[in-house]
């Protein structure tokens, strides 16, 4: 199987052509890829198939095997090959998703790939939406989570994925290692959950590290960095524009007047190749 390995802020993944054939088993597939030791190393594989629906269809699994329905630096690195690979020749076309059909948009600067704009649609704050446990009908802003005999103040919001945002003080010292899990298995969260520790400098900047579900500690989180300025917003901590500051690059996210939120960041190719199946 031939494949193209991609980063966007150093949050990195292997990507798959599908559209003429199939692996029998993706989880299979993306467990053996992403090993670090054993196989290419990333957090998670990308797909990229035929969409009735759509211009294209992205399926992203993590690292575990597991299936996500959306992948933020995932869909602006799957945009970046379809353009490079001449896969299209549109600047800006449509992928069906988990999440819903997502729009990218490639940002051209003298003729070169400069990064691109992700249309991610519209965050979804219900409870049963998100979901977290305890709060249908109801927005989960603010609310006391106990992790390891502490309570903290999450904010849920689903970017299509589920997103538990925690208002830290000093981002680079909470203990992510030890406590991550123990945010991604809570019995709040019935589908598990991605966890954003989050630092704000001001109203438009802040620093964000995750614990990803399925992936554990990665580099940088384009969903994740959605959820945080909504989550921002929503508490009254940043304006609705910010840069948000990731270990492996920064990302610069909008939550419009329309209620969709777009995302702007680097795409970047790391190496080609080929695996024997
Ligand atoms: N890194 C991604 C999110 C990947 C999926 C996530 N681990 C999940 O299971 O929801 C991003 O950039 O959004």
């Amino acid at each position: 199987m031939e494949f193209t390995k991609w980063q966007g802020c150093g949050n990195d993944f292997v990507l798959f052509d599908c559209r003429a054939q199939e692996p029998e088993d993706y989880a299979e597939l993306s467990r053996k890829v992403c090993d670090r030791h054993y196989g290419i190393g990333a957090d998670g594989i990308l797909v990229v198939l035929p969409s009735d629906k759509a211009d294209f269809r992205m399926r992203i699994f993590n690292t575990d095997g597991s299936e996500a329905e959306m992948c933020g630096n995932g869909i602006r690195c799957f945009a970046r090959f379809l353009y490079d690979y001449k896969l299209t020749d549109k600047l800006e076309f449509t992928v069906e998703t988990g999440a819903g059909i997502l729009v990218p948009k490639i940002i051209l600067a003298d003729g070169k790939v400069t990064g691109v704009q992700v249309d991610m649609g519209e965050p979804h704050l219900l409870g049963e939406e998100i979901p977290v446990a305890g709060f249908d009908g109801k927005k989960v802003i603010a609310e006391p989570i106990t992790v390891a005999g502490t309570t903290y103040a999450m904010t849920g919001v689903s970017m299509g994925n589920p997103h538990c945002v925690v208002f830290v003080d000093d981002a680079e010292k909470f203990p992510i290692e030890e406590l991550g899990s123990q945010f991604e298995h809570h019995a709040m969260f019935p589908r598990k959950t991605n966890t954003e520790f989050v630092e704000v400098k001001d109203r438009s900047h802040v620093r964000m590290r995750v614990w990803e579900r399925g992936a554990a500690i990665t580099l940088a989180c384009g969903t994740g960095s959605c959820a945080t300025v909504v989550a921002g917003v929503l508490n009254d901590k940043t304006d609705r524009k910010a840069e948000v500051q990731l270990d492996g690059g920064k990302l610069i996210v909008e939550w419009a007047e329309n209620n969709h939120v777009f995302m702007t960041g680097p795409a970047e190719l790391v190496f080609t190749g080929e695996i024997a199946e």
